[in-house]
């Protein structure tokens, strides 16, 4: 993360769009309420990459979503906003409290019935989906562990079709992508996991992407946006 004074600046345009769009969604802040109080870290998507992820499934008509890194649910409320009544998102979360924090708030939202919570480490659970031969995903959003991007982009490219839309978060990570892969140590394998991934993008025949930036409230990021061939 970036520490200087664009941070507090960047924090407060973040809100003046919020509040100028007017992108908040009651019930979807009070599930971020509900994970914090529940202990859940904050490390959420913004409103603004929510309302993102939303507008990204109804643009391309999203009627399945798969997501990799649930926690309270907050991005999977915004692609099930997405993907709409009759669509359904499939997301992969490991740890028993945020799952349950999750279901709560999918509850509470009204948006539970469209939304299939898999407790498990995702990994497993992609391999248990391609051995079922699960119908292709029009999007998936991989946020979860960084260090195993790569695994959940090979994964995800045998559960989409052409035209499936993947989108990958936290891939500049406050600029710390610039660091040399041979001099980090095992503490930022999650970096190295995000450098390999972009090359895994850039080298992928059956892939055309690119990376933007962010700045907010939670510093310097950005994600990759990718199409599949
Ligand atoms: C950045 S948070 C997800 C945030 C969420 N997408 C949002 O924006 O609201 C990452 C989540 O991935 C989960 N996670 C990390 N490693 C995982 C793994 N190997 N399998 C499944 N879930 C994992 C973490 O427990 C955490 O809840």
């Amino acid at each position: 993360m970036i520490h200087h004074s664009t941070d507090r600046e960047a924090g407060a345009v973040e809100q003046y769009l919020e509040e100028s769009l007017g992108l908040q969604v009651e019930s979807l802040e009070k599930g971020r309420e509900h994970g914090r109080a529940a202990g859940l870290p904050p490390i959420e998507v913004s409103a603004g990459q929510g309302k993102f992820l939303q507008l990204l499934a109804e643009m391309i008509g999203a009627r399945r979503v798969l997501e990799i890194g649930t926690l309270g649910g907050y991005s999977t409320s915004w692609l099930a906003l997405g993907a709409g009544p009759s669509g359904k998102v499939v997301t992969c979360e490991f740890e028993p409290l945020h799952a349950s924090v999750a279901r709560e708030n999918l509850e509470r939202s009204g948006l539970a019935d469209r939304v299939e919570i898999k407790l498990g480490a995702a990994r497993g659970t992609l391999d248990t989906l391609i051995a079922k031969r699960s119908e292709a995903f029009d999007l998936i959003f991989i946020d979860a562990d960084k260090r195993n991007n790569v695994i959940y982009l090979e994964r995800a490219l045998e559960l989409s079709h052409p035209g499936t839309v993947l989108v990958v978060d936290n891939v500049v990570r406050g600029g710390a992508i610039l660091d040399d892969p041979g001099q980090l140590g095992s503490q930022e394998a999650d970096v190295r996991g995000v450098q390999e991934s972009l090359l895994w993008l850039r080298d992928h025949p059956r892939i055309s992407a690119t990376a933007l930036q962010t700045l907010g409230s939670k510093g310097w990021d950005g994600f990759a946006l990718a199409r599949v061939l």
